[in-house]
C-alpha cells in the first residue's frame, strides 16, 4: 500500500460516491459545468458532498464561473477545494483563495514541454496544479475527454506547490502513468465510466486499488 493521493472526479450519484469512499479515494470531484455530462445541480451536489464530508476532500470543479456562481457553491456545498478548469488567471485564483478561504487547484493543459511554463505562475498562488491533456479540437469541454499526454514530461518537475496528474487515466494505465511521471497524485473521470458520464462502481474500485498500490520508479 502507498499513500498515493487519489481523486475520483465527476461523481453524480450516491451509489458511486459511496463506492469511491469505500474504495478509499482521498478526494471526490463534483462538476459544476452544464456542458459536461457529469454536471450536478446544487441540491444534488449538497447531498453528495454531505456523504463525503470528513471522509474525503470535496472538490468543486468549475470552468470560468462568475463570482455569484462560485459564492453559491461555496456557501451551499462548502467544498474543501475549488478546481478551476478554464482560463482563470493566476490573479483570479489568488482572489478566490482569499475570498472563499478554500484550497485552489488549477488545471493546466499540456501537450509539450513548453506548456509546463504557465504552471510556474499558478503554483505561486494555488495550492496544487492539475496537469491534464489539451482537449481535442472538436470537444465542447476543456476536460473529462479521456485524452492522455506524454507522462514523462512531468518527471523531475519542480514547482512551488504539489501537482496532480489527470487525463485519460484508468485501471489499466494508472500504474504506468505513476511510474513514468513520478507523480503519486492522480485523478480519473471518464476512465471509470461504463458510458459517457455514467460512473461504474466496479471500475472505481479497480482504479483505486491499482492506483493505491502503484509505485514511482526511482533512479531514472
Ligand atoms: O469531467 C468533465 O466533464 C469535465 C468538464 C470540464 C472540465 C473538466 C472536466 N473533467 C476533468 O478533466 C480531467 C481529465 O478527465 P479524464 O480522466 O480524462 O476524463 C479530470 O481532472 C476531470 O476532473
Amino acid at each position: 500500500m502507498t499513500d498515493n493521493l487519489i481523486k475520483i472526479c465527476g461523481l453524480s450519484t450516491e451509489e458511486t460516491v459511496q463506492a469511491a469512499l469505500d474504495a478509499g479515494a482521498d478526494m471526490i470531484g463534483l462538476v459544476f459545468f452544464p456542458k459536461s455530462p457529469r454536471h450536478v445541480g446544487l441540491s444534488e451536489a449538497c447531498k453528495l458532498a454531505d456523504m463525503a464530508r470528513g471522509k474525503a476532500d470535496i472538490v468543486a470543479l468549475t470552468v470560468n464561473m462568475d463570482l455569484d456562481g462560485l459564492s453559491r457553491i461555496n456557501e451551499l456545498v462548502a467544498p474543501d477545494w475549488f478546481q478551476f478548469h478554464g482560463s482563470e488567471t493566476p490573479e483570479a485564483c489568488a482572489a478566490a483563495k482569499v475570498m472563499y478561504k478554500k484550497k485552489i487547484m488549477k488545471a493546466v493543459a499540456i501537450s509539450e514541454a513548453a506548456d509546463l511554463e504557465q504552471a510556474v505562475f499558478y503554483s505561486i498562488v494555488c495550492d496544487r496544479i492539475l496537469f491534464d491533456a489539451k482537449p481535442p479540437e472538436d470537444s465542447d469541454v476543456p476536460g473529462g475527454n479521456g485524452v492522455s499526454f506524454d507522462w514523462t514530461l512531468l518527471k523531475g518537475l519542480d514547482l512551488a506547490k504539489p501537482f496532480m496528474l489527470s487525463g485519460g487515466l484508468n485501471a489499466s494505465n494508472v500504474a504506468e502513468a505513476i511510474a513514468l511521471s513520478g507523480t503519486t497524485a492522480i485523478d480519473a473521470s471518464s476512465g471509470i465510466e461504463r458510458e459517457k458520464g455514467v460512473k461504474d462502481s466496479e471500475l472505481i474500485r479497480a482504479f483505486v486499488a491499482t492506483a493505491r498500490s502503484a509505485q514511482v520508479v526511482s533512479g531514472e
